[in-house]
């Protein structure tokens, strides 16, 4: 089976997030599902940079303006459509921002000129190679699926994946005239969204089925708390909409051969992880301490309730523990850890940015990972915790509180518990975690019981991979039927 996955990032060539890491790891497994994935991303510089062979498949001397080329290539092990428009993705900034995080003001036409180049692929644009599924991810391609359903000639079922509904791809709705689609299109089953148009909207609309990337975000959404305004149509689609829980590439993060750390270890030989902590405190200048080193990898974001960890700084001080925050976000949060740290040099550190290796390296290190936030739909951190030893300590919300047994007396007497969950998501919650964490962590034996369970954890593609096939599967089984 032929899948054209269409995606706005992907690891390693260009990541803003865990929809990179989704992106460019499932590919990977689906491969020994008999699935061959050719993945469409825009031609940012990075993936024009990285990729290898390329041929053109199609020119466009007119794309939404633009001059444009597809090419077909591979890099890093993907095989890819990369849509090399220089005027739309040639850019200083980033995929959607420039370089003060001001979201480009064409990214409508960016994603729509994207997304309709992806519909012409599933209606066999590309000779020699056609796709028998289309699946799109998250507002940014979703519009790929508009276009397919409005088009006459793109017969292949069309899947869309929500990895966060907080991200909508919203526009004015006078710009409904420019993306080509027909008059019905801009209606409550097309992409009219509260007067406006709503990209996501659209793809929730046109998609056969619909994946959330947890089962239990997947009933969230469907809240008027959860579903930012789109819980109307996540109901209305129910029957359509299936939660599938994200893996991880369990090849880019192993800590027995990962390059990035200093000291290899695995499950077998959790006492060698021990010299990674002294450097990683070391990288971050921060002194020994018996107790517990606490770390956190995010986007500082009040969705990801990052400002409710600088809120609670004292009390890691207060346990003599250490807090090293790697991530960039929200101006206010940022300085409200540079100031933390400033405050509490010995036991505070603050690494703006997000570069892949240091990420590792906490990983590693960390006695914990602190995950606070108030919604995350799967969440990839508290996983790449697991399986490098690192203690998550996660709020008791979407994939986290699916993905994370917390210690609690039974799961503990099971030696099942790999964590701490914690509720209500506010700063006293929080410090109540940090206080059990304490406790957990000052029990030798039941911490490394912890930190054991975590490692055991599988929480790689192999089951959730096999979802997705079934689910493909099942739609084109359907599909035939239909057609035949
Ligand atoms: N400041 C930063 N800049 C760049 N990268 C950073 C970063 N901080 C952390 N990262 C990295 O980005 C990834 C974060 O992935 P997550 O899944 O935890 O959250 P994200 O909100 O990006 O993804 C959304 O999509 C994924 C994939 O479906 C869901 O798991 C998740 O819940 C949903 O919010 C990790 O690889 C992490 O190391």
């Amino acid at each position: 089976m032929n899948l054209l996955s269409v995606t706005a990032e992907i690891f390693p060539l260009v990541k803003t997030g865990g929809l990179a890491d989704v992106a460019g790891s499932l590919p990977k497994v689906l491969k020994s599902h008999g699935i061959r994935t050719r993945t469409l991303i825009p031609g940012y510089a990075s993936v024009i940079e990285a990729l290898e062979a390329a041929t053109p498949v199609a020119r466009y001397d007119y794309l939404f303006g633009e001059e444009a080329t597809l090419l077909a290539g591979r890099a890093a092990g993907l095989e890819l459509f990369v849509l090399d428009a220089p005027g739309f993705f040639y850019r200083s900034g980033g995929p959607y921002t420039d370089e003060h995080g001001v979201d480009y003001p064409d990214n409508w036409k960016r994603f729509a000129a994207f997304s309709l180049v992806a519909s012409q692929i599933a209606g066999g644009l590309v000779q020699h190679w056609r796709p028998d599924i289309i699946h799109a991810h998250d507002w940014h391609a979703a519009l790929s699926l508009v276009y397919a359903k409005y088009a006459e000639d793109v017969p292949i079922p069309r899947v869309l994946t929500v990895h966060n509904i907080a991200f909508q791809g919203q526009f004015p709705a006078h710009l409904f005239s420019e993306l080509g689609l027909p008059d019905e299109a801009y209606s409550i089953d097309g992409v009219e969204y509260y007067g406006d148009l709503g990209y996501l909207k659209g793809g929730l609309q046109a998609a056969d089925a619909i994946t959330v990337v947890s089962p239990t975000y997947a009933r969230e959404i469907m809240t008027p708390t959860f579903g930012m305004g789109l819980e109307g149509v996540v109901n209305a689609r129910h029957q359509d909409v299936v939660g599938i829980v994200n893996g991880i590439d369990v090849d880019v993060w192993d800590p027995s051969i990962d390059p990035y750390i200093e000291y290899s270890y695995s499950a077998r030989t959790p006492l060698r992880r021990l010299p990674n902590r002294e450097a990683l405190l070391e990288l971050f200048g921060l002194p020994h301490t018996r107790g517990p080193v606490f770390a956190s990898i995010n986007r500082l974001t009040w969705q990801k309730g990052m400002d409710l960890l600088a809120a609670v700084v004292d009390e890691i001080v207060a346990m003599d523990g250490r807090l090293i925050v790697h991530g960039n976000g929200d101006a206010d949060i940022e300085y409200a850890f540079l100031d933390a740290a400033r405050r509490f040099p010995h036991h505070v550190a603050m690494r703006l940015g997000y570069e892949e290796q240091i990420a590792h390296k906490i990983h590693a290190g960390a006695d914990a990972m602190l995950v606070p936030s108030r919604f995350e739909p799967c969440g990839l951190t508290q996983l790449y915790a697991l399986r490098y030893g690192c203690v998550p300590i996660v709020a008791r919300t979407g994939g986290l509180s699916e993905t994370i047994i917390d210690a609690n007396v039974a799961a503990l007497q099971a030696q099942a518990a790999t964590g701490v969950q914690f509720s209500p998501v506010d700063t006293e919650g929080l410090r109540h975690a940090l206080r059990r964490a304490l406790k957990l962590f000052r029990h030798r034996r039941v911490w490394e019981s912890l930190q054991r369970q975590g490692m055991k954890t599988d929480s790689s593609w192999r089951h959730s991979a096999a979802k997705y096939a079934e689910l493909y599967g099942d739609l084109t089984a359907t599909d035939m039927r239909l057609a035949g």
